[in-house]
């Protein structure tokens, strides 16, 4: 199979290479590597590691069995189209989220919906599209309470990393987090000196017009920004407008969709986004029995006790960073009734979240050829 790569040398492009190097997919296939920018350079050491061809000929696509993309939407919008009315019939594979809620599509994340992607390949579905960082990683760790039809709502209350907004804003939190340290170092080596100070000098900082916030435009290292991407007439945020359509969507749930909002808030985390999930259940369930529920769903998902230090050990950013673990955890009943559980999750936005589910699709467009 001839398969074309697009977007590889990015953020998310570079983790779906790591990972597809790791698990050998590149054995299976032929890759082909293509550019917007460096026609004609070296491509990676990968394949028969030919000069990097033009992302925008559509003539060179058109040799593809399968094209992976992670360029962005702006690429998606602009090729995709030519190249199906060029005739192309070959499978597109692609993280951006243009094409995710086109009826000619489907959103892949194959540990919750095989079925659905193997009913599509049989119907001759071509465009397969991985899912929102978020959603997939809610759908990752509460994906057997779905799978049982467990769940009348759910309320995700989301705290995301840097990494969702691109390679350039998970820098510019480095650099505000090492503008407020460097404000206040002689302070914070002098054991005397008054927090009240060192606060009061960080605070100036941050709402100094020189701190750096190009990317973000407000300041996010000892702060946070609460909303993310654009604004819709319903007051949620396309963040928050993704939860129910995609996950409905990727669940192949298409009459009476669960409904499933809340408010999506970037914080300082480089790479893990992490939910707090308000969930409504349709039967009081023991925990035992939702943890064992679960435990069970797929291999990825990991239940962490609730107690304090294993939900501050696992449940955590920094332990989850670079690994395919989605830990949940803090699951308890609420006072609201027996119905009513909390659960908080953490998973790597740029693994599940982004490459891996491409990666695996890949996998299964192998196993059907
Ligand atoms: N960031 C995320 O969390 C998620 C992103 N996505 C999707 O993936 C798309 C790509 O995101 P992301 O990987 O963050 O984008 P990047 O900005 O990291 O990369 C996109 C492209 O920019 C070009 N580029 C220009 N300069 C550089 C450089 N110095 N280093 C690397 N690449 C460079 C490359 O294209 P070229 O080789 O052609 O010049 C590259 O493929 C998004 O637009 C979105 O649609 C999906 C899910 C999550
Ligand atoms: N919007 C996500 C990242 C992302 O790229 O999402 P999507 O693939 O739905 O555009 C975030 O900021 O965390």
């Amino acid at each position: 199979m001839n398969v074309g790569f697009v977007g590889w040398r990015g953020m998310v492009g570079s983790v779906l290479m790591e990972r597809m190097q790791a698990e050998d997919d590149f054995q299976q296939i032929t890759p082909v590597f293509f550019t917007t920018s460096q026609v004609g350079q070296d491509g990676p050491a990968i394949g028969a590691h030919q000069p990097l061809k033009d992302a925008t000929a559509i003539d060179e696509l058109k040799q593809m069995d399968a094209i992976i993309t992670c360029q962005g939407g702006d690429y998606t919008k602009a090729v995709h189209p030519k190249l199906r009315q060029a005739g192309w019939q070959g499978y597109w594979i692609d993280a951006a989220s243009t094409l995710r809620m086109s009826d000619d599509a489907i959103i892949v994340l194959d540990p919750i919906n095989r079925n659905v992607i193997d009913a599509a390949l049989r119907d001759g579905y071509k465009t397969f599209i991985g899912g929102n960082c978020t959603v997939s990683l809610m759908l990752m760790a509460i994906g057997g309470l779905f799978a049982q039809d467990l769940i009348e709502w759910v309320t995700p209350m989301t705290y995301q990393a840097a990494s969702g907004a691109g390679a350039r804003n998970m820098r510019e939190l480095l650099s505000q987090m090492g503008e407020l340290h460097d404000e206040v170092s002689d302070e914070l080596a002098n054991p005397a000196s008054a927090i009240l100070d060192i606060d009061r000098k960080v605070a100036e900082k941050m709402r100094n017009a020189n701190f750096p916030t190009d990317q973000f435009g407000v300041p996010l290292a000892g702060s946070l920004i609460p909303w993310i991407d654009a604004e819709l007439p319903s007051g949620q945020s396309k963040e928050e407008w993704k939860a129910q359509a995609e996950a409905n969507k990727i669940m192949g749930i298409s009459s009476t969709p669960v409904p499933i909002d809340g408010l999506c808030v970037r914080i300082g985390a480089m790479r893990c986004h992490a939910q707090a999930l308000t969930i409504k259940l349709k039967k009081d369930l023991p925990v035992s029995e939702i943890e064992a529920i679960l435990a069970a769903h797929n291999d990825w998902v990991k239940v962490i006790p609730n107690d304090k230090q294993s939900s501050i050990n696992e449940l955590s950013p920094a332990t989850v960073t670079g690994t395919l673990s989605v830990p949940v955890g803090r699951i308890r009943k609420l006072s609201m009734g027996p119905e009513y559980i909390a659960a908080f999750t953490v998973g790597d936005q740029l693994l599940w979240g982004a490459a891996e589910p491409l990666r695996r699709m890949l996998r299964i467009l192998l196993q059907a050829a």
